[in-house]
């Protein structure tokens, strides 16, 4: 006998958040926690993260550094230590640190137990401004950069600009450019501010911070789970993940492939007649302003481009890039034809073939 059985789900909970954009506030978490951070931040903040967080048990899980470590073999060193501390599903991450110590922290919550709260408190400016919003979350393997994950939204954010005063200005760099992204996008106004004004005063930082967290928060409000218009955040992307997979991740911080992979990305428009080169001119000045790349040695176009297809905006063996048509205004390039971008690619060759 064949039986139907359907579940019906309700549409799922709202997971509203606040992202507070002000300095720490005391963070009062009812059941037992784990602060997840590096021995960097660790060495650095801790002591203030520690004054204001209040909690039943409150414990620290130290991972090495780096890039290098978004595994999923440190993701089972948390969990181990999450099962060490006897934390349950009333527990709460606190994710301290940059973009890795967030994507990590945020896994590891996702399916410890199936799925706990967490925190993030991001110390970084490219965290401040993109990593931490939005609840994408997951580590890199031996085939590509973040291809394993979860969506899991955090409780809150708490950005705070006191962190990022110990921020070593490559760091800091390697977030204007995630910044320069969304105003590529979505805002040629916040682009022509960000031409205008210099990110390392106090006010000015922050008045960028809060644009780039409006412009992602919108994005995601509207397209949780990339089904459409959250992919239009993945411009740069397709490129800088080839670059920071390539060249050894940690090699290029993710910041910095991103700046290159732009640049990339606004050549493909051009090649297809979609943006002027005035305008690219203008971003690639934008970028160079804060000393970030917009080259990179492709040494083999063709194993760069086959890299593409592992890419989570390809399907059907088909790829999409997410390009300019002009500053604040995007489009999807669906399925470009490989010898055009071939012919990109073998430009990126050329150029830094002729400066070494
Ligand atoms: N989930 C998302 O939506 C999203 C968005 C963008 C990037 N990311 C991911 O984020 C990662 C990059 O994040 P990142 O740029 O923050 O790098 P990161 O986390 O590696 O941090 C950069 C370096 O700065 C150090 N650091 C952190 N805070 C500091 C401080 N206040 N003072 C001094 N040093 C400090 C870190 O220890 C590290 O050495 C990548 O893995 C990227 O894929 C995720
Ligand atoms: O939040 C998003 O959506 C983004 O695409 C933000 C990116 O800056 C971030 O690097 C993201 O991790 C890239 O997305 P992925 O799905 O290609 O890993
Ligand atoms: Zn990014």
């Amino acid at each position: 006998m064949r039986m139907k059985v359907s579940i019906t789900l309700p549409t799922p909970p709202s997971r509203d958040y606040e992202i507070t954009i002000d300095t720490l506030p005391k963070i009062t978490i009812d059941g037992k926690a784990a602060i997840v951070t590096n021995p960097k931040v660790a060495g650095l903040h801790l002591h203030r993260l520690l004054a204001a967080v209040d909690a039943k048990e409150l414990y620290i899980v130290t991972i090495p550094d780096g890039e290098n470590y978004k595994t999923m073999e440190m993701i089972e060193f948390i969990l181990d230590r999450l099962f060490d501390h006897r934390l349950d599903r009333k527990s709460t991450l606190i994710a301290f640190g940059g973009g890795v110590i967030g994507d990590m922290t945020g896994f590891a919550a996702s399916i410890f137990q199936r799925g706990i709260d967490f925190i993030q408190v991001p110390t970084t400016l490219l965290s401040q401004v993109d990593a931490s919003v939005g609840g994408k979350t997951g580590i890199n393997n031996r085939f590509g950069k973040n291809l394993v994950g979860a969506f899991h939204q955090p409780r809150a954010v708490y950005i705070d600009t006191f962190w990022l005063k110990t921020l070593p200005e490559r760091e800091f760099a390697a977030g204007v450019a995630e910044i320069v992204k969304m105003a590529v996008m979505f805002d040629a106004d916040f682009f022509q501010w960000l031409e205008s004004h210099d990110l390392h005063e106090e006010e000015n930082l922050k008045e960028a911070i809060r644009r780039s967290v409006e412009l992602k928060a919108r994005v995601v409000n509207e397209d949780e789970k990339e089904k459409g218009i959250r992919a239009v955040l993945n411009y740069g992307h397709t490129f800088a993940h080839v670059i920071e997979n390539f060249s050894g991740y940690g090699t290029y911080l993710h910041g910095e492939a991103v700046a290159a992979g732009m640049v990339m990305a606004n050549a493909l428009a051009i090649e297809y007649g979609l943006f002027s080169m005035e305008e690219a001119e203008r971003v690639k000045s934008l970028l160079e302003k804060y000393g970030l790349p917009t080259e990179y040695a492709i040494e083999d176009p063709e194993s760069f481009y086959d890299q593409f297809f592992l890419d989570k905006k390809s399907h059907d063996n088909k790829i999409t890039f997410i390009v300019p048509k002009a500053i604040g205004v995007w489009k999807m390039l669906v399925n470009p034809e490989k010898t055009r971008i071939i012919k990109v690619l073998e430009a990126f060759k050329k150029e830094t073939a002729v400066e070494s």
